[in-house]
Formats: C-alpha cells, structure tokens, sequence
C-alpha cells in the first residue's frame, strides 16, 4: 500500500505541472528579518525530489525538491552576509542562510560532469511555475535519516502514485550523462 508519509509539501497534494517557458525568478531564504534572496535569470531543469541527507528539506518532509540552473543564471541579490557553505569539501558547495538553515544555491565548481551548475530549491521561488520535479533520486538515502527500511515499499509506491519513479542514485538519464562523461574523459568514448 502506498504510504501516507509526506514526501514533501510541494508534491503531497499531487504534482503541479509547470510554465514550459519558466525563466527564472527570485528564489527567497525563510527568514522574516533581512531574508536572503538569489537572483536567477534563466531557465531550471532536472527537477527532482532527492531523498539524500545532504540537500535541504522544509520542516517533516522525507525528501528535498532540487533542480538545477547554469551557474552564470545566479546572483546574490540580498543578505549574502548570512550565507556559508555547508560543506566545504563536497561535490556540490551548498550556501545555505546561517539563520534559517535554507540552501540557496550549489555550485559544482570541480572538474565533474555537472561543472557549471548550481544546483537550487525551486520551492523558494517567490514565482510559480517553476518545472515540476519529474523523478525521485537517492530514494534509498532516506534510511540514512531515520525512515525504516520496513517503511520504503510503501514509500516506492507513494512515488511512483504521484508520477516519481524512485531511482536508488540518479534517474538512468543523468547516469548515462555523467558516465559518459567520464568515458570521455578517459579516452574510452570517442565521439
Ligand atoms: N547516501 C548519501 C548520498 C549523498 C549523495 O551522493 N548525494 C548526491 C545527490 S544530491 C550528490 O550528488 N551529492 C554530491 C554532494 O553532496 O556534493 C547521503 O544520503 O548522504
Ligand atoms: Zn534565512
Ligand atoms: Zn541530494
């Protein structure tokens, strides 16, 4: 049976598609004092709801919502006194507000695959419009912050009811991108 746990606030109530044509916006912090605020001007893609334990989720949600831009798209337009990076040594170099908690933005700075983008929540858009999220990646990852292991069939299911196919690392497209990747890299795929 499908659970009834919330997998997060924007998709609990069914997936809302989308503006084909959605350019961007400002994205907001949760802070009612001096709230920080991140300009980006251009287009989001890849969507998606992340189940690990290092992109933010809003207060009882069980996955985060997280896409990405081109890193020339960002600016920090206020408060960026109030950001740090979580993690200094990670793939993805979260700025988060030191208040509140929420991440603003995430370059992928190092030689990788994803080099160039900034990986964003698009639930902080102040717009809406934004992309809808279109699959569930590292679905397993939510054990690692408390979900039972008991609990995922029903969890799998619930994704899936709301059109989230559950992929246990990246949906096989951005797997076969980033292998590629590699692949070319190293010489083995040539073209
Ligand atoms: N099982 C790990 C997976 C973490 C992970 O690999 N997250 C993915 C999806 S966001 C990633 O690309 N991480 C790169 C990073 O965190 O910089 C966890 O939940 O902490
Ligand atoms: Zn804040
Ligand atoms: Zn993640």
């Amino acid at each position: 049976m499908a659970s009834q746990v919330s997998i997060h606030p924007a998709v609990d109530g069914g997936v809302k598609k989308g503006q084909a044509d959605f350019a961007g916006g400002t994205l907001v912090c949760a802070c009612a004092d001096r709230p920080v605020k991140v300009a980006v001007n251009g287009a989001v893609a890849h969507n998606h709801a992340c189940g690990c334990t290092k992109c933010w989720k809003p207060e009882g949600a069980t996955f985060s919502v997280v896409a990405v831009t081109a890193h020339d798209n960002i600016t920090v337009l206020e408060n960026g006194d109030k950001l740090e990076v979580v993690d200094p040594n990670a793939l993805i170099r979260r700025h988060a507000c030191k208040e509140c908690g929420v991440h603003m933005y995430g370059p992928v700075e190092r030689e990788h695959a994803f080099q160039g983008l900034d990986f964003i929540h698009p639930e902080r858009f102040e717009e809406s419009g934004w992309p809808e999220p279109t699959f569930a990646a590292f679905v397993s990852s939510i054990i690692e912050s408390g979900t039972k292991p008991s609990d995922m069939d029903g969890i799998r299911a619930r994704l899936r009811e709301l059109g989230l196919e559950p992929y246990d690392c990246l949906s096989p497209a951005l797997m076969d991108y980033v292998a590629s990747w590699v692949a070319r890299k190293s010489g083995v795929l040539k073209d």
